[in-house]
């Protein structure tokens, strides 16, 4: 589970995050969506500890980033964008890699298991990354996830640039990771694949988590409307209004 409580930043004069309250619960994914510039990938850098926040406080599975980085590090992965791995290693001479700089020991056996279950064909495992598609490097990066047993999964605008199979494909991995009792974050502009997987999901502008909407119930016309709403100040349709967000002003559970 990751908690994050009244966490602030700023670059000079520019507020990036300003007093973010969200709770992400395991078993759960959770998106947030925004503009350009709205503050998602700075949320990401900060649990990540990339970068130091002004104020507030952040805990991975209880452990507080801060205090406590490079434990809290080892309860994550983190899924960037573009999946950079070594680009003369195959697939399972990658994992062995980034299994030993966690200092975990895994067998073949192991990394088959995992690389089976992200969809990746076989006839892929032994071929260098450098020919690996977008979709194809990031299972590798979600078996990753597999091997370590990852209680906390950070995804940064995991499905741009997927063709639709693709997509497919990816939703289906994630739910199954939340099933297991992951807790996902997910910063993305899809709103149709943050439709499909969310739980919960939060719209950030000019740093502030604006809202955050129960998707139980929600249909992808109402969260269009929404998004476009603050973002755009569209006006709202009657059935879209309110009757999803969980609060304004989202408070740490
Ligand atoms: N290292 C940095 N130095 C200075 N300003 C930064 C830095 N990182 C982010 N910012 C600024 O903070 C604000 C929030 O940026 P952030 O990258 O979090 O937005 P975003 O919602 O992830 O946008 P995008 O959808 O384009 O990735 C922006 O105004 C950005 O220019």
């Amino acid at each position: 589970m990751i908690e994050i409580s009244h966490l602030s930043k700023s670059f000079g004069d520019n507020h990036a995050l300003n007093d973010l309250c969200l709770s992400v619960p395991a078993g759960q994914v959770t998106c947030l969506l925004g503009a350009n510039g709205a503050g998602k990938s700075t949320t990401l850098n900060l649990l990540l500890n990339f970068i130091e926040p002004d104020s507030g406080r952040m805990t991975i599975d209880s452990i507080d980033v801060q205090l406590e980085p490079e434990k809290s590090k080892q309860k994550l992965v983190y899924l960037p964008e573009q999946v950079n791995l070594f680009e003369e290693f195959d697939a399972i001479e990658n994992l062995h890699y980034l299994a030993s700089l966690t200092k975990q020991s895994t067998t073949n056996e192991e990394i088959a298991a995992a690389l089976t279950q992200t969809g990746l064909q076989q006839s892929a495992w032994k071929n260098p990354l450098s020919s690996y598609s977008k979709g194809m490097r990031q299972k590798v990066g979600i078996a990753f996830a597999i091997l370590r047993k990852a209680k906390v999964l950070l995804l940064d605008e995991p499905t741009s640039g997927l063709d639709p199979s693709a997509t497919r494909e990816f939703i289906k991995i994630i739910d199954l990771l939340a099933q297991r009792g992951a807790a996902i974050l997910m910063v993305t502009h899809d709103l149709y694949c943050a439709h499909c997987l969310a739980t919960q999901i939060g719209i950030m502008k000019q740093g502030q988590l604006r809202t955050l909407l129960d998707n139980k119930n929600l249909s992808l016309d109402d969260l269009e409307a929404n998004y476009h709403h603050i973002i755009s100040g569209d006006e709202l349709p009657q059935q879209a209004q309110s009757k999803n967000i969980k609060s304004s002003e989202p408070e740490l559970v």
